[in-house]
């Protein structure tokens, strides 16, 4: 384990033995369970990365609670036990919904009387037709393309046990479905993963990070990241073949190339200046830092050392 300025950067090989003795091994029908909820992240990585994360994660649930009692207590008033927020960012598409999905089914494998909820701050983004009208096609997903004050009355919601809605988007319709919300209803977790959710909104004097009690920020090497994204427009584009009403159905029963180019120079023209920008100055914010390698395994870490 390296000691870097607040960080301690801790390597594969070492962050796999911590909490070795806490919890008893995945069994093999365990694990096949977990790779039928979760078909994409390798069962090795399970096992000695997002176990212990959630071991992690579970001690600091418990301080949190410990910590909000004594308030209570300090204010003679009733203990109330406000959702434990969980923040994830990093690039598009560097597989934080991914993340978010597995801890999501991890922590209620291992929670099972806690009731733990997932989003994504996607359906935040302002539907097609006002960002048409407000010519930020070619900025989605940068800061003023989402509707901050509704994402920050949302999470405010949230945190205070009030029932709240999220909107919901999809990548394969490339917008904000109408008339479809997540209903957020007092989870005892949620975990919030989007591209902004370490930012400090342009417009508004609050961290939607205020809200967390812990962040994750998932990091890659760029080309990498670009090698994700375009293996995901093509599950996007096999997925379309079928669907003449999905956004890239032309794209799918056309030329290959011509459809790679076009994701090709949306990654160049757009998310790589995003993650440069807006989202890369944002990952000395996360309490940890997931650094995947080739196939998405993850080969360091490193941990904020104050809590
Ligand atoms: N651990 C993993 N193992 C294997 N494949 C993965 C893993 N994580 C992500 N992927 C794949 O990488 C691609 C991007 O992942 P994902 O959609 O989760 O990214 P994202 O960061 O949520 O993207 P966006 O911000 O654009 O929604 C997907 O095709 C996904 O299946
Ligand atoms: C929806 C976001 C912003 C984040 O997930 C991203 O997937 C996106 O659509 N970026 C814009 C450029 C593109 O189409 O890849």
């Amino acid at each position: 384990m390296e000691n870097r300025l607040n960080y301690y950067q801790i390597p594969r090989e070492e962050w796999r033995l911590f909490y070795r003795d806490h919890y008893v091994p995945l069994s093999s029908q365990e694990l096949m369970r977990i790779k039928s909820l979760n078909d994409v992240i390798s069962l090795k990585d399970v096992e000695e990365i997002y176990m212990p994360l959630v071991h992690l994660l579970g001690m600091r649930m418990q301080s949190r609670n410990y910590a909000q009692g004594k308030l209570a207590d300090f204010l003679g008033i009733k203990h109330k036990k406000p959702p434990f927020i969980i923040g994830i960012a990093g690039s598009v598409a560097v597989g934080k919904s991914t993340v978010a999905r597995l801890l999501r089914d991890l922590l209620t494998d291992i929670f099972p009387h806690n009731k733990i909820q997932q989003i994504t701050t996607d359906g935040f983004l302002y539907p097609s037709d006002e960002l048409k009208k407000r010519h930020l096609m070619k900025r989605k997903g940068f800061p003023e393309s989402y509707d901050m004050k509704a994402l920050i009355n949302f999470i405010n919601d949230v945190k205070n046990g009030l029932t709240a809605k999220a909107p919901v988007y999809s990548h394969s319709v490339y917008d904000r479905i109408p008339g479809k919300y997540d209903v957020i209803d007092q989870p005892d977790i949620l975990i919030l993963e989007g591209i902004n959710v370490l930012q400090l909104p342009s417009n508004q004097q609050i961290y939607i990070s205020d809200f967390f009690d812990f962040s994750i920020y998932v990091d890659a090497a760029e080309p990498l990241i670009k090698k994700w994204y375009m293996e995901r427009f093509d599950l996007i584009l096999d997925k379309a073949k079928d669907k003449p009403e999905d956004y890239y159905h032309a794209y799918a029963i056309g030329d290959r190339d011509i459809a790679h180019k076009m994701a090709e120079d949306l990654w160049n023209d757009v998310n790589h200046k995003n993650l440069h920008s807006y989202i890369l100055p944002t990952r000395n914010r996360a309490d940890l830092i997931l650094n995947k390698g080739k196939n998405h395994l993850v080969d360091e870490l490193y941990l904020r050392k104050f809590v």
